[in-house]
């Protein structure tokens, strides 16, 4: 290659130098047409004066110009020494210098084993650029098992760090090394998950220790399955084994809560550009100070999901584990690489770090009007919380997951993270729209040529996903934080069609539907299961929450008492019959009755009183047809629909029965009315 170049620019200067053409060419083809009349002497260069010339004397110079090194506007790019400095640090003050070496000693103890007696070396930079820095860290830390002179290969060997790379950067990541990495039409970042497209719950595992056995909530309902302390270990080293036995490994460091006073540091090391630019995303950006300050995180997340668990480890049931060890601040995932599981596994941490400081962790999206009026949706995965919360006319404070504390709402997040199944432009544009360049599209099936997404087609998954960060929404509100809350939307999908499109809860009522958690999966792709199936998760959120449902029951009422909240239950599923005979509500009209909830004119409109379920439901809503809103109506057998009533109410008691027992709240006058919130039959 160099020489190739050698020869090519003697030929250009031989001709530069006023050679005569025929000496030039002479043998190989046309003679070229001499522009210049002049013979110009060696001294002269001859060139095209109507365009400056590039600044650089060299090939290598020339793309050298390309890349910008700005170590103090963008720390988050990783540091690559330029091609005339020996290392890294060459052209940096001493301070910058040091914090430098801090933050590569910190990756290196995350990432250290625990069995022998060095942290990995961590060099900083993508090995594929030959700049790559060569700033080892060769970190001690006091080894579990002490063994004298335990020099193993992996202590020879660097892993490279790519340390909060920019999506344009990931993008290049994920497009060079990893299969199925596509750049869709509108420029988002088309990936596949691999083998699993959702979450993995009977696969989730927590540690219980001495702390963990009497803060969480164990047993039966729990979406805590057990572990112990040595299992979670065995599975982190083959996890930080497999990172390091890598050449490169992705580390975000990043925050969850915009609440200030409750702000947590998070860092996930992870094997793929697609997870690294996922929670890039999803969790909050640290600006390029905040990252210079970041120093310790207060979790760390190991994605080795590529890598399978071992079975013949104690507790394993599959070859996949996600295992959350609240102790130690860490979680390892080995045998999935479905994304959502870091932003769902980070959840479970908050719905345990919140409480414990009296701040309640919500399953929930949430937005504020223009007066300052906010609204919380809960619901479980396709409901339509990231649907409804994103609303043209009021402000976005987050889709998924909240606090509330003494200060108001705070989203925990930084992004979005809605289903394509079936996208629609016309019904949800602001989510269309942010589907561009930066945004991760999970599982979606696109035309090879043009790029275009269909999203109707289901062909990798019904669980077609879009995470982009909350600033691609217009009317996003940041930082992420609201008032206390207004109005409290449980949303519900109700796949048997008898639940109302909307009902006004008591105070008891509201509590009894979030302890409930009701919602129904519509089997629908699966073979054998002809009817829905009805689902209670506790809180809209059970595969998240680590303390008893009461615990945020209690909490919740607490706050909706304090603020004058209202409860609301939405029917965002079926009407005029069950899945198969009836139809979902349609979104237009689901969005008519949200609206009247927010304006406040459903407050005070007229209502009547469902049987069985004992709901209020209102007589009239403007752009919703009335005969709508008792479901009775839209039932063309009445004796079928009160079948089907009953059924789900026999459902519904059969579930809190599971409840009776706990109290919530400081009187026992609520836990008792809420018992009787339920359906009376
Ligand atoms: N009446 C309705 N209300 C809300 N969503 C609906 C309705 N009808 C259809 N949908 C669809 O249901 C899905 C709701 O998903 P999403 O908002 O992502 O739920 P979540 O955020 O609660 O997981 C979206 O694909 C939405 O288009
Ligand atoms: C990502 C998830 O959340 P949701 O469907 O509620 O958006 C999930 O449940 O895996
Ligand atoms: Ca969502
Ligand atoms: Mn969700």
């Amino acid at each position: 290659m160099a020489d190739k170049e050698t020869t090519k620019e003697k030929n250009g200067s031989d001709f530069r130098n006023g050679t005569t053409i025929d000496n030039v060419v002479g043998r190989r083809g046309l003679p070229m047409i001499q522009t210049h009349k002049k013979v110009m002497d060696s001294s002269e260069i001859c060139h095209d004066d109507s365009s400056p010339s590039v600044k650089a004397q060299t090939i290598h110079e020339l793309h050298s110009l390309q890349k910008k090194k700005n170590n103090k506007s963008t720390p988050n790019t990783p540091i690559r020494s330029s091609t005339t400095t020996q290392s890294p640090f060459a052209s940096i003050s001493e301070e910058e210098r040091q914090k430098q070496k801090q933050q590569l000693q910190s990756i290196s103890e995350s990432l250290a084993s625990l069995t022998r007696e060095t942290g990995p070396k961590v060099v900083k930079g993508d090995p594929a650029s030959k700049g790559s820095s060569s700033h080892v860290d060769h970190h001690q830390h006091s080894p579990l098992i002490s063994t004298a002179f335990d020099v193993s290969d992996s202590a020879l060997k660097f892993t490279h760090v790519l340390y909060n790379l920019s999506p344009a950067e990931l993008y290049e990541q994920a497009i060079k090394y990893e299969k199925g990495s596509f750049i869709t039409a509108t420029g988002a970042l088309a990936t596949l998950s691999g083998a699993k497209t959702g979450r993995s719950p009977r696969d989730k595992r927590v540690v219980k220790d001495q702390t963990t056995q009497h803060d969480l909530w164990w047993g039966k309902g729990s979406p805590n399955i057990e572990m112990d302390e040595h299992t979670f270990l065995v599975n982190r080293e083959r996890a930080v084994d497999y990172l390091n036995s890598l050449e490169k490994v992705y580390v975000n460091d990043q925050f969850l809560n915009w609440d200030p006073e409750h702000r947590i540091k998070v860092r996930i090391v992870s094997a793929r550009a697609y997870h690294s630019l996922f929670m890039h995303n999803m969790c909050i950006r640290p600006t390029p100070e905040e990252l210079e300050e970041f120093g310790t995180p207060d979790f760390t997340i190991y994605n080795a999901g590529q890598f399978p668990c071992n079975r013949f480890t104690h507790y394993m049931t599959s070859s996949t584990s996600i295992d959350m060890n609240l102790t130690r601040k860490e979680m390892v995932i080995l045998g999935t690489q479905y994304a959502g599981e870091m932003k769902k596994g980070l959840f479970s941490l908050m719905h345990y770090l919140m409480p414990k400081r009296n701040i309640l962790s919500l399953h929930s999206g949430c937005n504020m009007g223009k007066n300052g009026d906010v609204a919380l949706f809960f619901g479980l995965s396709g409901t339509g919380k990231t649907t409804l919360s994103t609303d043209h006319n009021r402000y976005l404070i987050g889709d998924d997951e909240h606090c509330w504390s003494e200060n108001g709402v705070s989203n925990i997040e930084g992004g979005c993270y809605a289903k394509c199944v079936d996208l629609s432009k016309d019904k949800e544009p602001d989510i269309w729209n942010a589907i561009k360049f930066g945004t991760v599209l999970e599982n979606v099936v696109f035309d090879e040529h043009t790029r275009d997404v269909d999203f109707s087609d289901k062909s990798v998954t019904e669980n077609t996903r879009a995470a982009y960060p909350i600033e691609y929404i217009p009317n996003a509100r940041i930082p992420c934080v609201a008032p206390h809350a207004k109005n409290v939307i449980l949303l519900a999908c109700d796949a048997f069609g008898v639940l109302p499109p909307v009902s006004k809860l008591s105070l008891a009522q509201t509590m009894y539907h979030f302890i409930s958690g009701y919602t129904a999966l519509v089997a629908g792709t699966e073979d054998g299961i002809k009817e829905p199936q009805a689902t209670f998760s506790a809180c809209f959120g059970a595969a998240f929450i680590m303390m008893h449902p009461t615990k945020y029951a209690t909490m919740l009422a607490e706050k909706m008492q304090k603020h004058g909240a209202t409860g609301w239950l939405v029917n965002t599923g079926w009407s005029g019959g069950s899945y198969g005979s009836g139809n979902r509500i349609k979104l237009a009209y689901t969005r008519k009755i949200i609206d009247a909830i927010h304006s406040g004119c459903l407050l005070n409109a007229k209502y009547i009183k469902t049987e069985v379920f004992g709901l209020e439901i209102p007589t009239a809503i403007d752009g919703v047809p009335s005969e709508i809103l008792d479901p009775i109506n839209t039932w063309f057998e009445k004796k079928a629909y009160q079948d089907t009533l009953l059924k789900l109410a026999g459902l519904f008691k059969n579930n809190f029965d599971g409840f009776v027992s706990y109290k919530i709240g400081k009187d026992q006058k609520l836990t008792e009315e809420i018992v009787s919130a339920g359906p009376i039959f």
